[in-house]
């Protein structure tokens, strides 16, 4: 059987193979699909039919990504530290793996998801009530965010840490910080189960790499985390031709990558998530220069089909931070697809004020972060972002009025 396949990977990239046996083994992602008749010849050995879930116009590859299942506890067991050391070299070839949802976060899921749904078949009128003008949090509406200065277009309910006007940091004025603009009660506990039992995965993430990354302080990550600034996106993308004209057609959100440690996100069946795999040669530092809109519109992307059960894993700007780009954030991007879809896309994240600074044992790693630099503050990371997404949202707006930003330095705690 005759396949032409082009291999993708670093140096190879866009050159073309013949190869004169069927791949015996997974479709990998080092393995992109030409357009041509040969690929029935694939659809027969190994075809999934997730691949073809892909959105229309996109030039990219279906990946087929690593799949983990997270162990009761780490307990730094000769498993763990396997399982760990896998989860880091899927980071650095493919910059994402997929972890198993647990029965509970599954059933957490249906139901935050129908409460989601119900929201956001309300009225616009109705889903404009739930901002606030002090946190960021709740609803943006299609066409509000901004990436790379171009709107994107899906509806999001944004959960940010619920603060009570009287807790000291509301009180102090702290950007972004305020309460959560619920729709309801249930809503809010709906989500805030889903996200604790998301918590716990991602703190069990953090004790993996601790170990994978051979990290003499067993604390070295999960300290940041203390009171993290976790938050979470419920995003619903219409279809491709069901657009309010304001973006660029067929993109659902520009290439970006996220700000704090770990991505973890649980689409639905309709796919539409492109990642960048990470490309020798290839660095950014999005907490220096923007990374949004980076190589949007060129063909090394990567597809991730949208397989059931499964979160995806990626990592964020603080973690490649930390590790001195040993670790890459994981530039992604969204394409509308035929259907509307459904994603919950939850921050794992260092506490607002945590001070980032370069793990002892990466410092020297070549990315010109030693641990002198003076670091890198999260919450003025986060800040930023959300200044720059949401210029024009009431909340932006009483940062500038009331000069917030300024209160930044005050707000950073060394020692966590
Ligand atoms: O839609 C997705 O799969 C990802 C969403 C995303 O990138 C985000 O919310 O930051
Ligand atoms: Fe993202």
């Amino acid at each position: 059987m005759l396949l032409r396949l082009s291999i993708r990977a670093y140096g190879l990239a866009g050159k073309s193979l013949t190869m004169l046996k069927p791949l015996g083994v997974k479709q990998r992602a080092t393995v992109r699909y030409l357009a041509t008749a040969t690929q029935t010849a694939v659809a027969k050995s190994n075809y999934n039919p997730l691949h073809a879930t892909m959105p229309p116009n996109h030039g990219a590859t279906p990946v087929d990504l690593e799949t983990f299942d997270l162990p009761k506890q780490v307990t730094g067991t000769a498993a763990d530290f396997t399982l760990s050391k896998s989860m880091i070299a899927a980071f650095r070839r493919d910059g994402i793996f997929q972890i198993k949802l647990t029965p509970a976060q599954s059933t957490a899921l249906s139901r935050a998801n129908a409460f989601a749904k119900s929201f956001f078949e309300e009225p616009f009128a109705v889903k404009l009530k739930h901002v606030d003008d002090q946190s960021f949090a709740g609803y943006v509406a299609s066409g509000e965010e901004l990436t790379d200065g171009i709107a994107d277009y899906p509806e999001i309910f944004t959960v940010i840490k619920d603060l009570p006007r009287n807790d000291f940091r509301v009180q102090l004025r702290w950007p972004c910080h305020g309460p959560c603009p619920w729709p309801s009660d249930a809503y809010a506990a709906a989500m805030q189960e889903y996200m604790t039992l998301l918590g716990s995965s991602g703190e069990k993430l953090l004790q993996l790499l601790t170990l994978g990354l051979g990290l003499a302080d067993p604390h070295a990550l999960t300290r940041l985390t203390k009171d993290g600034w976790h938050h979470m996106r419920v995003l619903q993308f219409p279809a491709a031709d069901q657009t309010n004209g304001k973006g660029k057609s067929g993109r659902g959100i520009g290439s970006h990558t996220d700000y704090g440690l770990l991505v973890l996100s649980a689409q639905d069946e309709v796919g539409g998530l492109f990642i960048r795999r990470p490309i020798r040669g290839e660095n950014w530092r999005n907490w220096e220069k923007s990374v949004a809109g980076y190589k949007e519109g060129d063909d090394e992307w990567s597809y991730i089909p949208p397989e059931p059960n499964v979160m995806t894993v990626m990592a964020g700007d603080m973690l490649q931070y930390l590790t001195s780009s040993f670790i890459q954030s994981t530039p992604h991007k969204v394409g509308l697809n035929t259907r509307p879809r459904s994603v919950f896309a939850y921050f794992h994240e260092p506490n607002f004020s945590a001070l980032m600074k370069p793990l002892p044992e990466y410092a020297a790693a070549g990315d010109g972060n030693t641990t002198d630099s003076p670091g890198i503050h999260y919450g003025t990371h986060f800040a930023n972002m959300c200044m720059r997404n949401y210029p024009e949202r009431i909340t932006a707006k009483r940062v500038r009025v009331e000069n917030r930003m300024e209160i930044l330095p005050s707000t950073v705690m060394e020692d966590l």
